[in-house]
């Protein structure tokens, strides 16, 4: 089967390369190629909701977007969560929901995650209510704009904070219980993270540091036989209320569903992958376009966004 899928895979890398040379890798071969690897590597290997039930989960950024729908299906599935934001209100809202829908427990913390006592805080709460911890999902983000880089070092710093610094203190402060569990780390990522996407430099920079650190991470908790699985989640476009807010008016094509993309998270995280391309053609193709002909996807990147609607600064 190996064998199998590696020339499946070398003949579909061959493929791109002619004809990305030739134009027609737009038209035919995208399609394609990308039946073929989905059929390589995304079979639908056997998740089951039961797989969370009792789970003790923590999920940060849960009170909209994509981190209220993760809580939505724990809840379904059973688990035990714990979710993270700045506003109460919201958050109050979930728990609220996540019982109703049949939750072990649920709980919320509400703070800044530019605050790393926060971040630690956070943690020592779930040993407090449930004495351990199977998984950790890292999904907040700090506000960002979209547009040309506007030479604010001081934005890139805070969003470091946030969206980098905040996944290494919480991730340094629940390893101990992950490894008494054999529990999952799951690191919400995004195109932006794995390859050049114009008018979010800031944020693609702090997304591109999750790879480095959690790749390495991994790497050591594999030499040292620590059974924590790590799973990076690399996100296309996902209509949640910001991003649409954010990007209506210059995306081509809607946002996948928040609430398809919050199940395959969970279930990447269940089954211990390495890593979730979501939706898997729009991200999974381009990343191995990036290291045939970069320029080529450079090109293909821009030519995917109404760029004349982004104001010049
Ligand atoms: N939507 C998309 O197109 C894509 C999303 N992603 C990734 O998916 C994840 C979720 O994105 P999405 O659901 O769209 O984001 P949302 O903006 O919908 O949600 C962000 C969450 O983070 C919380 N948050 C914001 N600022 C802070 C802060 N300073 N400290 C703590 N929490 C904070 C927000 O709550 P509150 O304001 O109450 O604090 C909210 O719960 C992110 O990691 C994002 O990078 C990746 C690719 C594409
Ligand atoms: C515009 C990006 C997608 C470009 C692309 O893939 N085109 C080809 C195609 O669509 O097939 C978006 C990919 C990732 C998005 C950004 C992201 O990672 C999350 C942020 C979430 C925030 O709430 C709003 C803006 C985001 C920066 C979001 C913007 C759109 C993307 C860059």
């Amino acid at each position: 089967m190996l064998l199998w899928r590696s020339a499946l895979q070398g003949l579909s890398f061959l493929c791109l390369f002619f004809c990305s040379r030739m134009g027609l890798l737009l038209k035919i071969l995208v399609p394609f190629v990308g039946l073929v690897l989905a059929f390589c590597f995304y079979s639908k290997e056997d998740f089951n909701p039961e797989m969370l039930k009792g789970k003790r989960v923590i999920v940060t950024g849960a009170s909209t977007g994509i981190g209220e729908q993760m809580a939505y299906h724990l809840a379904r599935m059973g688990a035990h969560v714990l979710i993270t934001a700045r506003t109460e209100a919201k958050l109050q809202k979930v728990v609220t929901r996540c019982l109703e829908l049949g939750a072990a427990s649920a709980h919320f913390m509400n703070g800044s995650m530019e605050d790393m006592a926060l971040a630690e805080d956070v943690v020592k709460e779930a040993k407090h209510l449930w004495g351990g911890l199977d998984m950790l999902i890292l999904n907040h983000i700090g506000y960002t704009y979209f547009n040309y880089f506007d030479g604010d070092v001081e934005h890139i710093r805070k969003l470091l904070e946030i969206n980098f610094l905040s996944y290494v203190a919480m991730t340094v402060s629940a390893l101990p219980m992950l490894k008494e569990s054999g529990g999952s780390i799951l690191v919400v990522s995004s195109k932006a993270g794995k390859i050049g996407i114009p008018f979010v430099a800031p944020y693609s920079a702090t997304k591109f540091a999750l790879d480095g650190f959690f790749s390495s991470l991994r790497q050591e908790l594999i030499i040292k036989n620590i059974s924590v699985s790590i799973t990076l989640c690399i996100l296309g476009h996902i209509a949640t209320e910001t991003a649409e807010k954010t990007v209506s008016h210059v995306m081509q094509k809607p946002g996948a569903p928040k609430e398809e993309c919050a199940l395959e998270i969970i279930r990447s995280g269940a089954l211990r992958k390495r890593e979730l391309y979501y939706p898997y053609t729009a991200v999974r193709i381009p990343l191995l376009i990036r290291d045939w002909a970069p320029e080529f996807l450079d090109s293909l990147t821009r030519n995917s966004l109404n760029v004349e609607n982004v104001k010049k600064s």
